[in-house]
């Protein structure tokens, strides 16, 4: 197989919190890239730095040491308007679908707050449309709606369409799927897999759970205690682990080596 180009790259990318005693080395030095039309998994425990290193490709926080590269160019200290075209390009899905909805508002309202940044009305709800048909929802059944009259993963869905309609290059998921039980995770995931299969679209999708990391996974990253300790092709991380640690996380999920996860 030929390898993918690369669309995001990471090098000695670190992040540290606090400073003498209280110094917290969240990531450390870490080197990954994203391939372009692949999802990437970045998994790990509780505190190994995944969610800091997704804050640090989304440029919601800043490295303190290390070097992004996004389609070839620096984005490591990019400020203003380039961050904000950055934000047009890397969108993000984060755990609570609910903490992201006004509740007082439909589904309507919450999606064409991104027409502003799309240029005109008339393009922003051909998008809405488009996007929410890549997430298997339509229009009819969702837009009037307000978030509690929908469930779990139709809302998640429609953070996922909200993102798409920003046409990005890169989706990052942080833990899009762990607040929601599981045949609509399984739902869920089976979306990212879609769009990368018919978009084309690189999704850096982060959780703690390997079980749902190598179900939707090209590539996986293990992170522990805010280092890299595994990285490679999701087969070869399941069948073939290299470190200790990922072998420990793979234990947990005995069904997984024989390829039934969900
Ligand atoms: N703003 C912050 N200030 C101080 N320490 C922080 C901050 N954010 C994260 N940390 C610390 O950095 C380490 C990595 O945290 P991070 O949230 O990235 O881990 P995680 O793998 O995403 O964990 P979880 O799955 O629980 O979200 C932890 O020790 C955490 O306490």
């Amino acid at each position: 197989m030929t390898e993918p180009t690369v669309l995001f790259r990471g090098t000695g990318v670190t992040r540290n919190f606090g400073r003498g005693k209280h110094l917290v080395e969240a990531v450390k030095k870490v080197n990954f890239s994203l391939g372009q039309g692949q999802i990437t998994t970045v998994v790990g425990e509780s505190g190994s730095g995944k969610s800091t290193l997704a804050r640090m490709v989304l440029r919601l926080l800043p490295t303190t040491e290390g070097l992004l590269e996004f389609d070839g160019r620096d984005v490591t200290t990019i400020t203003g308007p380039e961050r904000a075209a950055y934000w047009r390009d890397v969108q993000a899905v984060f755990q609570d679908p609910f903490s992201s909805f006004n509740q007082f508002f439909t589904v309507r309202r919450l999606l064409s707050r991104s027409f502003r940044l799309i240029g005109s009305a008339a393009a922003g709800r051909d998008r809405m449309e488009e996007a929410l048909g890549h997430v298997g929802l339509s229009g009819a059944d969702v837009l009037d709606r307000f978030p509690h009259q929908l469930s779990g993963g139709q809302r998640q869905r429609v953070m996922i369409a909200r993102a798409l309609m920003m046409r990005p290059k890169l989706l990052v998921a942080d833990e899009a799927t762990s607040m929601l039980d599981a045949s609509l995770r399984v739902n869920i995931l089976n979306v990212l897999t879609d769009l990368r299969d018919e978009l084309g679209m690189t999704i850096l999708f982060i959780t703690h759970d390997i079980g749902q990391a190598c179900y939707i996974a090209d590539q996986v990253l293990v992170m522990e205690q805010g280092e890299m300790v595994e990285q490679g092709a999701a087969d070869q991380v399941i069948f073939d682990p290299q470190h200790e640690y990922t072998r420990r996380l793979l234990s947990d999920v005995p069904r997984l080596t024989d390829q039934s996860a969900g």
